[in-house]
């Protein structure tokens, strides 16, 4: 069901100053951000050769990833994002399997443009699971 690790997540209490860390210090190549307010997020893509670090910097009051930052003041890994053909059926497969679909189940648009669902850290060794569609390249 699982395809390429799109990419692994990092929240951040200071986007501006991570984007500088991965840029100056590291030298990588760093997207503009991109306020996503459906998402409560705004996120910049740190693009590598064989994946992406998604750094992300709550937005709003009612941001997904606030509690988050507060029990991780200093930032921490949030979230693994891993491709699949079809959302639809693997959310299907997965509730069936008893696993957690966050929200109301419906995929919402990601970063990229694609449909993406969330599925319960606890039901996966404490790690909080993305599902992003990605057309077959
Ligand atoms: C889609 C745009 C962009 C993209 O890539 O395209 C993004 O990635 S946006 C990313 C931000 N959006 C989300 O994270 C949406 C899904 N997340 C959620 O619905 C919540 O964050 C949720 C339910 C995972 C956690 O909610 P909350 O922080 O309010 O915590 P709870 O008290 O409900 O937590 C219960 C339990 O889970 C542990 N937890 C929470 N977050 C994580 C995490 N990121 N990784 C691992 N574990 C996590 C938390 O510590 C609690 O554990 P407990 O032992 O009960 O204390
Ligand atoms: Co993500």
């Amino acid at each position: 069901m699982l395809g390429r690790l799109n990419h692994v997540a990092i929240a951040v209490p200071d986007l501006g100053a991570a984007v500088a860390r991965y840029r100056d210090t590291l030298g990588a190549s760093v997207s503009a951000p991109q306020a996503l307010p459906e998402h409560g997020v705004t996120v910049v893509f740190v693009e590598l050769e064989n994946t992406k670090t998604e750094l992300l910097e709550p937005l709003g009051e009612t941001s997904p990833i606030a509690a988050f930052l507060e029990r991780n003041p200093s930032g921490g890994i949030h979230h693994m994002c891993y491709e699949v053909d079809d959302i639809i059926a693997a959310r299907d497969r997965l509730k069936a399997q008893g696993v957690r679909v966050l929200g109301d189940g419906e995929p919402k648009t990601g970063a990229h443009g694609n449909p993406v669902l969330f599925l319960h850290p606890k039901d996966f060794d404490g790690t909080l699971i993305e599902l992003e569609e990605v057309p077959a390249r």
